[in-house]
């Protein structure tokens, strides 16, 4: 018979082995192809991606701000978001991360005045696997994601609004895929998480269209989880999605986390392999300190 050690042991081999191919991915990228781009996106300075972590409550807030260009994303931006997903991955005390822009805006996409000066197909495609990369590392962190939407989500900031688990809006904002009116393709994977989110025939309306998403379209398609009864701009936003968040993350967060991972496993891995990965993370919580507190207060799910 297997010692515990030993069966401990054998889950963590699983744990390792079923998340490794989604990790090679995120490793292959940093090591080799993003060499280049980074000393390009460099050249572009302005504004900041802030990272506030609340200890108390689990909650992260992810700020893109660079209100003068309508929280556009300078190049700086783009290797400051990869850092704070870096900072993401590794705070095992978080439950969730809310992604705003600052001063009542959401994003309007890539900063133009860095987009006319690399506007070639070998530059953009870079930037494009770039952002790629950092997109789906943020979508996979093992914390529940929140996009509030205040103000404009357009072109690359709709695609952002994507890597979200979630999408909340305030009662006046607007999502908008604008890349058709640009002459372009979502690039940042957005087209492929639209289409996960909402299906094929709606997201080929919003791409097709460059129609103007409001909260009553957005929540109509399933693109948008709340509409907030607040304004852009009025200073409520925030408040109003911790609130709304807060019933999804209460518990400890090793057991919101192991929620997060096999949510994530189930959508980006075979079958066969998502199998294996939600039977390593129940490992880990499986008579965990929540398991045996739970067990020993023989709960009644009136
Ligand atoms: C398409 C995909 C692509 C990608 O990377 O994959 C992109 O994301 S390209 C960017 C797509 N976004 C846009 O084209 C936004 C264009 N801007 C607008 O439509 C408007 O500025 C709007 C609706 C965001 C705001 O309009 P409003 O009248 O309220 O304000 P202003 O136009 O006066 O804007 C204030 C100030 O911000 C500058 N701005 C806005 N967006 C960008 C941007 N993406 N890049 C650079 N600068 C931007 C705008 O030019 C104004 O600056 P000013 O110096 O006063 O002219």
């Amino acid at each position: 018979m297997m010692s515990m050690w030993g069966a401990v042991r054998c889950r963590l081999i699983q744990t390792r082995s079923a998340v490794r191919k989604i990790l090679q991915q995120n490793r292959a990228f940093c090591s080799g192809s993003s060499v280049g781009i980074r000393e390009k996106l460099l050249a572009f300075p302005g504004g900041s991606v802030e990272l506030q972590k609340l200890q108390e409550s689990g909650i992260a807030v992810l700020t893109v701000s660079n209100p003068a260009r309508m929280n556009a994303f300078s190049g700086c931006m783009m290797l400051e978001l990869e850092q704070r997903v870096n900072e993401l991955e590794i705070w095992t005390e978080g439950k969730a991360v809310i992604v705003q822009g600052a001063a009542g805006n959401f994003c309007s996409g890539s900063d133009l005045n860095a987009v006319r000066a690399i506007a070639n197909p070998h530059d953009g495609m870079k930037m494009c696997e770039f952002m790629q990369n950092t997109l789906a590392r943020l979508l996979r962190l093992p914390l529940i994601s929140v996009a509030l939407v205040e103000g404009r989500a357009l072109g690359g900031g709709a695609e952002l609004t994507t890597a979200c688990d979630f999408r909340l809006m305030t009662s006046d904002a607007v999502i908008q895929f604008v890349h058709k009116h640009m002459g372009l393709v979502p690039g940042w994977g957005g087209a492929a998480r639209l289409v996960g989110i909402i299906g094929s025939r709606n997201a080929l309306k919003l791409l097709s269209g460059a129609r103007k998403v409001d909260p009553d379209y957005g929540k109509q398609m399933g693109l948008v989880d709340e509409v907030l009864q607040c304004s852009s701009g009025e200073g409520k936003a925030l408040a109003h999605a911790e609130h709304w968040i807060a019933p999804f993350i209460k518990g400890p967060a090793p057991v919101i986390q192991a929620i997060k991972k096999v949510v994530v496993s189930g959508r980006e891995l075979s079958l066969d392999e998502a199998l294996k990965c939600e039977r390593s993370v129940f490992g880990t919580v499986w008579g965990g300190p929540a398991n045996l507190e739970a067990l020993a207060s023989k709960p009644k799910h009136k």
